[in-house]
């Protein structure tokens, strides 16, 4: 079967940002052949040298003007840290039109609130992938602003859905995707870098350590989707009575793990809602 998708669009997709998200972005929309690198644009604050490393590993086109990417992007998406965005946005007032989608990455802020900046009822998608859209499984959120034409959100549902799954949510829903699936794969990162250094303090060899863990993971995951069953019913399948995955959940319950997971989830949702008010 092909990973290739036709063409989205036969318009121009800006980028304003040009960092981590955008770049995991970029590589899972091309992949996937969404559209050509030579209608992309992408543009930073003043990081010339960023810009030419993302023309170089993906052949789009880069420049410092934002208001010139701004005005020519049928498709806008919005890729600035939140602080950033009130000033970022109140530059490029005036250069949107009605006609043109935006589609914001931006963690907390409200369609409302990017509305209020850029000085025009527009259509505006809000949305929250995360990183592993590099390789085509990202989990991403997404909720429109009434000014959002049914076409318009199935272009970006269908943007969304070439590097990974897409639920539509409503808006307020976005700040806990954000905690949950936004922030996620740094949670799973942590835990693995755990496991891995576990792995070689006990002894193995590092690079066996990380093949273990990786496929550990990657096989629960397989499980959870293929089986359908309960984590919990999953768990207690691997657990032997008085057997070494009790002793090691023991040991992890000690921690309160499932307490420190679930608050750390919700600080993160809670951080969203404060940065979408802060920086107002
Ligand atoms: N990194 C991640 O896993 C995810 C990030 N996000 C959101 O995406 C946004 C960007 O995050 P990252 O890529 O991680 O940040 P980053 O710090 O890697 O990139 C931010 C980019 O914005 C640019 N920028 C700053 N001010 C600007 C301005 N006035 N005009 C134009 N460009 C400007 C910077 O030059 C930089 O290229 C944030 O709002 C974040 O909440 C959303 C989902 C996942
Ligand atoms: O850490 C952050 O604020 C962003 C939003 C979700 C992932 N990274």
């Amino acid at each position: 079967m092909s990973n290739q998708t036709a063409s989205i669009t036969t318009g121009q997709i800006g980028f304003l940002g040009a960092g981590s998200i955008v770049e995991a972005m970029l590589s899972g929309i091309l992949k996937k052949g969404l559209t050509a690198a030579d209608r992309i644009f992408v543009t930073n604050r003043n990081n010339s040298e960023r810009l030419e490393q993302l023309t170089d590993a993906y052949g789009v086109n880069a420049t410092t003007d934002k208001l010139a990417v701004a005005r020519a992007s049928d498709i806008l998406i919005l890729a600035i840290k939140p602080k950033d965005a009130g000033e970022a946005l109140l530059e490029l007032r005036g250069t949107i039109s009605p006609n043109q989608l935006i589609i914001s990455v931006i963690a907390g802020v409200p369609t409302s609130l990017i509305g209020e900046w850029l000085g025009v009822d527009c259509p505006i998608i809000r949305t929250m992938p995360n990183t592993s859209s590099a390789v085509g499984l990202s989990a991403t959120g997404l909720s429109a602003n009434a000014f959002v034409r049914p076409e318009q959100l199935a272009l970006a549902t269908r943007l969304f859905e070439a590097i990974g799954t897409v639920h539509e949510v409503a808006e307020e829903e976005l700040d806990i995707i954000t905690g949950l699936s936004g922030s996620g794969p740094a949670y799973i990162y942590y835990l693995v870098e755990a496991m891995m250094g576990a792995g070689a303090t006990a002894g193995l060899d590092r690079e066996m350590a990380r093949q273990l863990t990786l496929q550990t993971v990657i096989g629960a995951a397989h499980m959870l989707l293929e089986t359908r069953a309960e984590p919990a019913l999953l768990r207690r399948q691997v657990t032997s009575p008085g057997g070494t995955t009790q002793a090691g959940l023991e040991v992890l319950e000690s921690y309160r793990f499932q307490e420190a997971v679930t608050a750390a989830i919700l600080r993160a949702t809670e951080r969203a809602r404060e940065m979408g008010a802060q920086y107002r």
